[in-house]
C-alpha cells in the first residue's frame, strides 16, 4: 500500500497567522494529507527573526492545538545554519525512503522566488510542489522564465496525482485568498493597531504574555 501523502509547510511563522492556518487546513482536506507545519530555525532569505525559534514553534503548537491531520515538525530546529529546504528534503528522504509521496506547500510569493533557493531544481526530484495563491502574486503569469521552463510539464489539476508518485508535480491549491501577512501583523502590534483577530486566540495571548513584537523600533530593520 502507498504511504499517505505528507505535506511539508515550511515558514518563518513570525508569528503564525490565520492565513497560514487556513491554507494548512485546506491542504489537509483537499489533498487528503497529513500537514506538517515546519518552523525554519534560520530562514535563508530573511534577516534575523523577531521571535526566536522556540517561541515560533510554541506559537505554532498553540495555533494547531489538537486539530487532526496537522502537526508541528521540529526537524529544522535540530540543525545549525540556514534552513535550506533541499537539505531538509534530503534528510527526510533518508528517513522515509524514495517512494513515499511528499509535497512542499508554499505561497505564491515563495514559489515565484524558487530559482533563488539552494539547488532549486532538485526540489522537484524530492517532492511535489503545492502552491497557494496570495493577494498580489499571480502564479502562472509571473513566473521567471527558468522556473516556467522547469514547471511547464509538471502542472496537474487533480490532487489524486500527488498520491500516485513520490515527487515532481505542481498543483495550484484551489482556495480563497487570505490577506494576512506576518510582517503586517508585527507592524500593527508595534503601531498599536488592531491585530488580534488575525491570529488564533491562544497565539494572541502568547504574544501579549511574552511582550513579542511590541518593542520593535521603526529603525530596527525590515519588519
Ligand atoms: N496570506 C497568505 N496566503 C498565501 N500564502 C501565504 C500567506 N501567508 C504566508 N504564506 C506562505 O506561507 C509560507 C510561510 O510564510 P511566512 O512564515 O514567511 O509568513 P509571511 O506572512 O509571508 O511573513 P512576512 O510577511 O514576514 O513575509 C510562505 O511560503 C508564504 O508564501
Ligand atoms: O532552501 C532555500 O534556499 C530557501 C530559500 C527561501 C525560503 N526557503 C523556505 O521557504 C519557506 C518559507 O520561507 P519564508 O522566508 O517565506 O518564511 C521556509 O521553510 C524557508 O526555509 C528556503
Amino acid at each position: 500500500m502507498t504511504p499517505p501523502l505528507l505535506v511539508l509547510y515550511g515558514g518563518t511563522f513570525d508569528p503564525v497567522h490565520n492565513g497560514h492556518l487556513a491554507i494548512a487546513r485546506h491542504a489537509r482536506d483537499a489533498l487528503h494529507a497529513e500537514v506538517h507545519l515546519m518552523p525554519a530555525a534560520d530562514p535563508p532569505h530573511k534577516g534575523p527573526t523577531h521571535a526566536d525559534a522556540e517561541q515560533r514553534a510554541a506559537m505554532l503548537a498553540l495555533a494547531i492545538g489538537d486539530a487532526p491531520g496537522l502537526q508541528v515538525d521540529r526537524r529544522e530546529l535540530q540543525r545549525e545554519g540556514p534552513s535550506y529546504t533541499i537539505d531538509t528534503l534530503r534528510e527526510l528522504r533518508a528517513d522515509i525512503g524514495d517512494k513515499a509521496p511528499v509535497a512542499l506547500l508554499v505561497g505564491a510569493d515563495s514559489f515565484i522566488g524558487l530559482p533563488g533557493w539552494k539547488s532549486w531544481r532538485e526540489l522537484f526530484e524530492q517532492a511535489h510542489l503545492v502552491v497557494a495563491a496570495r493577494p498580489g502574486n499571480g502564479i502562472r503569469a509571473q513566473l521567471p522564465a527558468e522556473l516556467a521552463a522547469v514547471a511547464e510539464n509538471r502542472w496537474i489539476e487533480d490532487p489524486v496525482q500527488l498520491h500516485a508518485g513520490p515527487a515532481g508535480c505542481i498543483l495550484r491549491l484551489q482556495q480563497p485568498l487570505h490577506p494576512e501577512s506576518a510582517s503586517d501583523i508585527r507592524r500593527r502590534i508595534r503601531d498599536g493597531e488592531p491585530w488580534q483577530e488575525q491570529v488564533a486566540p491562544a497565539v494572541a495571548a502568547y504574544i501579549v504574555r511574552n511582550g513579542l513584537y511590541a518593542g520593535l523600533a521603526v529603525t530596527s530593520g525590515p519588519l
